[in-house]
């Protein structure tokens, strides 16, 4: 067993413990080699882990770390300590030693190398002691206190040599401490009892007491207590340089055993209680080592239960979360499903209600569609019914307003008889209009000679003749109709005493033939000149702006009459112009001699009777209603004053002049014959006589206040003109100068008993008289011979004069 226990001993490996300073752990390596060699060697290592990883505590950092940072921290501590090993490998690998290492992470080595002491139950141990310890004789007083720790802590099993600077310092036999002082002194003289000399370890062979035979004689081992710890150990790491891990056993130190071949101990230890004592005391040590092992052990699964509770905590908890969510989610739809039912019964229940409704309008459909048929006959009758109403109202309407035309003009005559009773009291109307004989119209137009009629109108023929050696124009009316002789008389009446310059004087009347007859105007109609067909030629435009004025002058003299008198069918062919041009309408007041059935309100009803031309100077909205206004008269007077501007087709000139406004180009549709209209004035006129042809009655300017005001400024413009050819113009309200027709030629003073003579030409009665009584038989004015030297009253002129010496 001896030699068996030697030669075990000899092949149990010489650990030696290298740090991180290499050149320290080669200087040990170096004495190992000189004193020990033949030997195993088995290097180590307490490796001291960082702070962020361990690598032993990995599984408690997992916790905290993301695993594959936790993995590389682990996989680069190992690579440090290989580093590390590899150095010290090559070291020995030079000196042709191969060598295991053994490594512990933990961060105090001291007590790693305990560890690692117990754990592999290292016999023999290298380990440094520090620098200055050789200089020191005793151990304690070693600045190397993991020296001191593992001194005096480590198993006593272990013998230990502490080496400083490649000399050994110090040896620690095995079993120190059982029966030695703590306190460990270095002398190689001084030997005392349970101090230990270590200057050399062959040295202490020979010296030592208890196993100084030891190195010398390798095979001479005591038998240890194997202890090798797993492989798989989770704290330990143990690598092989050349062997494999020894097995796990435990033996009974061999060293301790008595054995009658050892013939040294024998010497020193024969006593048996003390070996006994040692017998106990080892394996109490051996249990103490089981005991911490299984601590250990213990240890580990208890860290590793308390990592599996905490993670097992963390799960519960993140289950719990999970589950309270869940549970959330679960009452939410619940109470969604809760809401959807409820809905789906008040769906329901609307539904049935619907179901029921829709049963009773079922039910009730036949009832309602008869009363619907019902409904629409009903309805179909009160059509017809308004249909006839509507008619009926259509046909009194039409009454009323033939009602109201009559009314109306019964009134208008009532206040004429009114006037003319005011004016005439003593009844001597009779005498104010030349009242002539059908016999003296038949003399006067040669019995109607065709070559004798000057014109052809609406109302009748025009004829040219002499009456009482004065040239007349006899104008032929319709048959009397419903008018009696004595309104057609007082018409005519009413008529001869309207008197203006701008007027064609009433001589007279025929009510046997109702025969108008009138001074006879030489000049022609301004239709004439505007048509071209005049032999004059044209008219300026000084002129047309003159007749304008003139016109104007005598539709607001006709208006303001005490009893108005509208013109009701004013036209350029109306508008005559006298030997001097000064303008002359006819035809005012005709409207009132004809019947009913002839008026302007039958327009319509004589269709094709009526010149389209003659009709565009109507205004459309008596047209319609057969009413005649003063607007009527405002509307004829644009579309005249268009015409002396354009001299275009009554038709179309409204429209033609509004296009060329809109286009701002009125100087396109002016007529160049009239010489170069002023564009201002022009503008003016154009813009005056668009207004007056608006359709709306309303929408047109007022006579007086609006056209008169526009056109009286223009006078002074065709005075100052080159006009002398035409005469001037004598209006109502410029009488404070005497008229010249109402002076007598050959008196020289105004008339006071106007009558015509046979040359046309009106004098004072008394003047002509005592011309014919001197023996003359010719014209005072012409010198031409006169027919005859007969003389007619001018009564026209006489009631003028008259009137005109009132307003004076
Ligand atoms: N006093 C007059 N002196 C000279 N010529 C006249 C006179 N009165 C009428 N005439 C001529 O007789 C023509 C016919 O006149 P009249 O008034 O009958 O018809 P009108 O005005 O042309 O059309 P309507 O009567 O249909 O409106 C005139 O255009 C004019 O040439």
């Amino acid at each position: 067993m001896g030699s068996e226990g030697e030669s075990s001993d000899f092949n149990s490996p010489l650990y030696v413990a290298v740090g991180r300073n290499v050149k320290e752990g080669k200087s040990l390596l170096t004495w190992a080699l000189e004193n020990f060699d033949g030997r195993n060697i088995c290097l180590v290592h307490v490796h001291q882990p960082t702070n962020l990883v361990s690598l032993l505590n990995g599984k408690l950092s997992t916790s905290k770390l993301k695993n594959h940072v936790v993995k590389a921290c682990q996989e680069f501590e190992r690579l440090k300590i290989q580093k590390l090993m590899n150095q010290y490998l090559l070291f020995l690998s030079q000196t042709g030693k191969q060598a295991d290492t053994v490594w512990i992470e933990m961060r105090n080595i001291e007590k790693g190398i305990l560890q690692l002491i117990t754990q592999h139950s290292i016999r023999r141990l290298i380990m440094g002691a520090g620098a200055e310890t050789f200089k020191s004789k005793i151990l304690s007083e070693t600045n190397s206190t993991k020296a001191m720790v593992v001194c005096q802590q480590a198993p006593i099993s272990c013998h230990i040599w502490f080496v400083s600077q490649g000399r050994p310092v110090y040896a620690r036999p095995v079993g120190f401490g059982s029966h030695l002082t703590t306190t460990v002194t270095l002398s190689p003289s001084t030997s005392s009892s349970g101090t230990i000399l270590a200057r050399d370890p062959k040295e202490n062979m020979d010296v030592g007491a208890e196993n100084v035979q030891y190195f010398e004689r390798p095979n001479r081992s005591i038998d240890d207590v194997v202890s090798t710890m797993s492989p798989s150990a989770p704290t330990v790491g143990q690598t092989s340089g050349g062997g494999s891990p020894s097995p796990l056993k435990v033996e009974r130190p061999a060293y301790l055993t008595c054995s009658s071949s050892n013939t040294s101990l024998d010497s020193e230890f024969q006593d048996e209680e003390i070996c006994d004592l040692r017998n106990k005391l080892e394996h109490t040590m051996i249990d103490a080592e089981n005991s911490k092992h299984r601590t250990f052990e213990e240890s580990l699964r208890w860290w590793r239960a308390e990592e599996d509770a905490l993670e097992a905590m963390h799960k519960a908890e993140a289950a719990e979360s999970l589950c309270k969510e869940e549970t959330n989610r679960c009452k939410e739809m619940e109470e969604l499903l809760h809401r959807q039912k409820q809905e789906m019964e008040t769906m329901n229940s609307q539904h049935d209600q619907v179901s029921k409704e829709l049963q009773l309008i079922q039910d009730q459909k036949p009832a309602l569609e008869s009363q619907l048929r019902q409904a629409y006959d009903s309805e179909k009758e009160l059509e017809d019914k308004i249909i006839q109403a509507v008619n009926l109202l259509i046909t009194f309407k039409g009454t009323r307003d033939r009602l109201q035309i009559e009314y109306d003009s019964a009134i208008r005559k009532v206040n004429k008889y009114r006037a003319l009773q005011k004016e005439d009291p003593l009844g001597i109307s009779s005498a104010h209009f030349f009242g002539i004989s059908f016999s003296d119209i038949i003399e006067a137009t040669q019995n109607f000679k065709p070559s004798q009629k000057i014109g052809e109108g609406r109302y009748g023929s025009v004829f040219k003749g002499v009456l009482c050696h004065v040239k007349v124009a006899i104008k032929m009316l319709p048959s009397m109709g419903s008018q009696s002789d004595s309104e057609f008389k007082n018409e005519v009446e009413f008529l001869s005493r309207v008197r203006h310059p701008n007027l064609v004087t009433l001589i007279g009347a025929c009510p046997e033939s109702r025969s108008l007859v009138y001074e006879y105007i030489e000049n022609g109609s301004l239709e004439d000149y505007l048509s071209g067909r005049a032999k004059s030629g044209s008219l300026s435009w000084q002129s047309r702006i003159k007749i304008a004025i003139d016109i104007c002058s005598a539709i607001l003299f006709l208006h303001a009459n005490n009893i108005c008198c509208v013109h009701g069918n004013l036209k350029p062919s109306d508008i005559l112009l006298d030997a001097n041009f000064v303008t002359k309408i006819s035809d005012y007041g005709i409207n009132n001699l004809i019947s009913e059935n002839e008026t302007p309100s039958s327009f319509h009803t004589l269709g094709s009777k009526n010149d389209p031309e003659k009709l565009a100077y109507m205004d459309p909205e008596s047209f319609e209603n057969g009413k005649l206004t003063t607007e009527s008269d405002v509307y004829s007077f644009g579309v005249i004053l268009l015409r002396l501007l354009t001299a275009r087709p009554a038709m179309s000139v409204i429209r033609d002049v509004k296009c060329a406004m809109e286009r701002g180009n009125l100087d396109a549709v002016l007529d160049t014959s009239a010489g170069e209209w002023p564009l201002k004035q022009a503008k003016q006129l154009a813009n005056l006589a668009l207004r007056c042809c608006e359709e709306d009655p309303m929408d047109r300017p007022d006579l007086a206040s609006e056209i008169w005001a526009v056109l009286e400024p223009m006078r002074e413009l065709c005075n100052s003109s080159q006009i002398t050819s035409i005469a001037s113009c004598m209006d109502s309200r410029n009488q404070h100068k005497i008229p010249s027709h109402f002076v007598c030629p050959i008196y020289q003073e105004v008339m006071k008993d106007p009558h015509i003579a046979g040359d046309g030409f009106t004098y004072e009665a008394e003047a002509i008289r005592g011309w014919f009584n001197s023996g003359h038989k010719t014209s005072p004015m012409t010198n031409l011979k006169l027919d005859n030297c007969d003389l007619l009253p001018n009564y026209a002129l006489y009631y003028a004069i008259q009137e005109w010496q009132q307003n004076t």
